[in-house]
Formats: structure tokens, sequence, C-alpha cells
């Protein structure tokens, strides 16, 4: 339940799980926001992402009326598929621009890496995805978190990393397969286990099962317990030389979902990463270790596990089977060639993000 100060007065929103209801309280409407002065407002809905329900409509229940309200002009654009996300980002390079994304983490990956670096946007992630990785780290863990942020909360900096592979490299798509040669992430780039299991729970068939879908993919994985050997440098110092591993996370943010906290001193607000790794272990070893991330972060105080912060992640993959190759890169899969991958922050960018005000 939150209590909107909307243009025409507040109003209580309440959700069930088959609907938003708005309920006004009274006249005596608030001026426009800062946020909501926006020159542009672009609303992109994607459709596909997370499990809707379709009564329960963010558009028309919430972001509708509150726009309505202040008789605000804004642009609704509903997915018809991953090209319009590259259109609408190649549409919001003119005036600096509000662009709200109903959508999930791969959405936002895919609209980042498609916007001209000179483009003036400042995002709104309305968690509607199954991880919502971005929006539980920033503290949005709800669409009506997300819509209220509108009215009361504050922008900052969105950091952006990248990931680098080498010539020859393919980034693996539902509709086959296409050269790559970077690929610009906020949430996470990984190799191991990780990407193991995020490439196969985006099957059709794990993809009905929401969230559930990783921890079938991973017990599918874990089945197998492959061992992947590499090496890794961090800011250019060597931390693991030709080491068997399971696990090879490269964290920017400190949750993948509501409640696993893969790195736990990630900051949003600081252009840093976090590796967080461990050798190979049994299958029992490995899900015992990945469940203290869901006790508020705890792995990375076990003994087994390597926990460390740089801006700079080298990574060198002594991997021939193609599926022991895979690299993740906020959900998206790429099959690198030769053996290096960079992970890097990138120095600035002019995209921003909508927060909860805490201050
Ligand atoms: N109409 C559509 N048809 C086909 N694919 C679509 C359509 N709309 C969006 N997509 C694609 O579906 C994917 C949706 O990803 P999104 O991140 O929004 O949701 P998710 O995968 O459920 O959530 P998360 O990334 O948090 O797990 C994106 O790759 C996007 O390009």
């Amino acid at each position: 339940m939150s209590l909107i100060i909307t243009g025409t007065g507040p109003v209580l929103v309440t959700e069930s799980p088959s609907e938003y209801l708005w309920t006004p309280q009274g006249s005596g409407g608030a001026p426009v926001p800062p946020l909501l002065q926006a020159t542009s407002i672009v609303v992109l809905d994607s459709v596909k992402s997370g499990n809707r329900v379709p009564t329960k409509d963010v558009y028309k229940q919430l972001l509708l009326p509150l726009l309505d309200s202040w008789n605000l002009s804004h642009r609704y654009v509903a997915t018809t598929s991953p090209e319009t996300i590259r259109e609408v980002a190649a549409s919001v390079s003119g005036a600096p621009t509000l662009l709200v994304l109903i959508s999930g983490d791969t959405t936002i990956t895919e609209l980042v890496n498609s916007v001209a670096r000179n483009a003036t946007v400042t995002l709104l992630a309305v968690p509607m995805g199954t991880g919502n990785a971005f929006a539980h780290s920033i503290g949005l863990s709800t669409p009506l978190a997300a819509v209220h942020a509108l009215t009361t909360g504050t922008t900052r900096a969105l950091r952006l990393y990248e990931a680098v592979f080498e010539q020859g490299s393919q980034l693996l798509a539902q509709g086959g397969a296409q050269p790559v040669s970077s690929v610009r992430f906020l949430v996470v780039g990984s190799w191991g286990l990780h990407a193991c299991l995020v490439a196969d729970s985006d099957s059709p068939e794990l993809r009905k099962l929401g969230n559930e879908r990783f921890k079938v993919a991973a017990r599918r994985v874990l089945e197998q317990n492959p061992v992947f050997h590499g090496s890794f440098r961090a800011d250019g110092l060597a931390v693991e030389n030709h080491a068997a591993l399971s696990y090879f996370v490269v964290a920017a943010v400190p949750r993948f979902e509501a409640t696993f906290e893969i790195s736990p001193a990630s900051d949003p607000a600081e252009n840093a990463l976090h590796v967080v790794y461990f050798h190979h272990q049994p299958p029992a070893t490995v899900m015992e270790i990945m469940g203290q991330a869901y006790n508020a972060g705890k792995h990375v105080q076990d003994p087994r596990v390597g926990y460390l912060k740089a801006r700079t992640v080298e990574l060198e993959i002594h991997e021939q089977d193609a599926r022991l190759r895979r690299i993740c890169v906020d959900g998206l899969i790429v099959q690198p060639a030769g053996s290096s991958v960079l992970f890097r922050s990138v120095e600035s960018t002019n995209l921003q993000y909508i927060s909860p005000n805490k201050n």
C-alpha cells in the first residue's frame, strides 16, 4: 500500500493478486514533481518479461493515472520483439528523456547496449522480470515502489561495465548467433556454473517456471558438476593461476534476486566490480555455499569463497568444450573465441537511474 501525491490529490494505491486499486483521498493536487519534468517521457513495456498476471497492468493501473493527473504527454511502447527495445533506444537520442522500463534485467541491458553514447536518459526500472537484480539492488523491489519513486525519488549516475571479447566471439540468441566484441552490463558477468545455469535456464520449457527455472537448471548442471579450468587477474595482479573452479562471478550489484545477496559489499552508486568465486567442490558443498548467499550474503565469509573488489578483471579460460566456455553477461550468453575475456568499468555515461530517496 502506498500514499502517492498526484496532480489531482493524494491517492491510496493498494495491490491485490489480480490488480492495482487507485483510491483518491481528497483534492489538493501537487505540482509536477522534478523527475516528471523531463522533456520527453517514454514508457517501454517489455511484455515477455517475468510471469505476468493479465489483469494486473502496471501501465494502465499505475503509470497512466499518475501521468494523467498532471496531463503529462508520453509515449507508450509495448514490445513486439527484442527489436522494439533497439528501436526505442534509437529514438531517445535527442532530448533528455525519462525512460520507464516495465521489464526485467535483460531488457535494461539490451537498452543500455543500444542507446546512443551521448543520449541523456534517466531510467526507471519497474521490476517485472524474473530476477530483477538491478531493481532489488537499488531498493525498488516492487512495481508500486518504482512508480511511487517517480514522485519521491532521486537520480543517480548509472554505473556501467563492459565485457570485452576476442575477435570471432558470438552472442548466442534464440534466433541464432551474431558476432560480438563487447557487451555493456550493469548486474553481472560470469563464467562457470553460473553462466551454464543461466544459459540452460533460457529454454521455453524452463522459462515457464519463472524464478524456479534457475534452481531447476542449477540442479541439472550440478548432476554433471563440471570443472572449469582457468586463471584470472584483478587490477593487473594474478589471483588464480591454472585453477580448477566451480564458480566465477563478477558482480556489479549486491543482489541477483530479492533474497539472493551474492555480493553484499557491492554498492550500485560505486564504480567497482566484485569477484565472487570458489574452487571446484562436490555438488553438496556448492549447494551449501550458495545457500549461504540467501542468508544475507554470508557465503562471502566462508573461507572456501574468494571475494575481492576490482575495476578490471582479466579471465583466461583453459577449456575446449564450448559448453564450458560460455560467458553470461546480464543474462545474455556469449561463446567467446580465444581464451581471454576482460571485465572492466566504463568511465562515464550520460545515463542515470531513479533510486528511492533515502537521504
Ligand atoms: N514481444 C516480445 N517478443 C519476444 N521477445 C521479447 C518481446 N519483448 C521482449 N522480449 C525479450 O524478452 C526478454 C525479456 O527479458 P526481461 O529481462 O525483460 O525479463 P526476464 O528475463 O523475465 O527478467 P530477468 O532478466 O530479471 O530474469 C528480453 O530479451 C527481450 O528482448
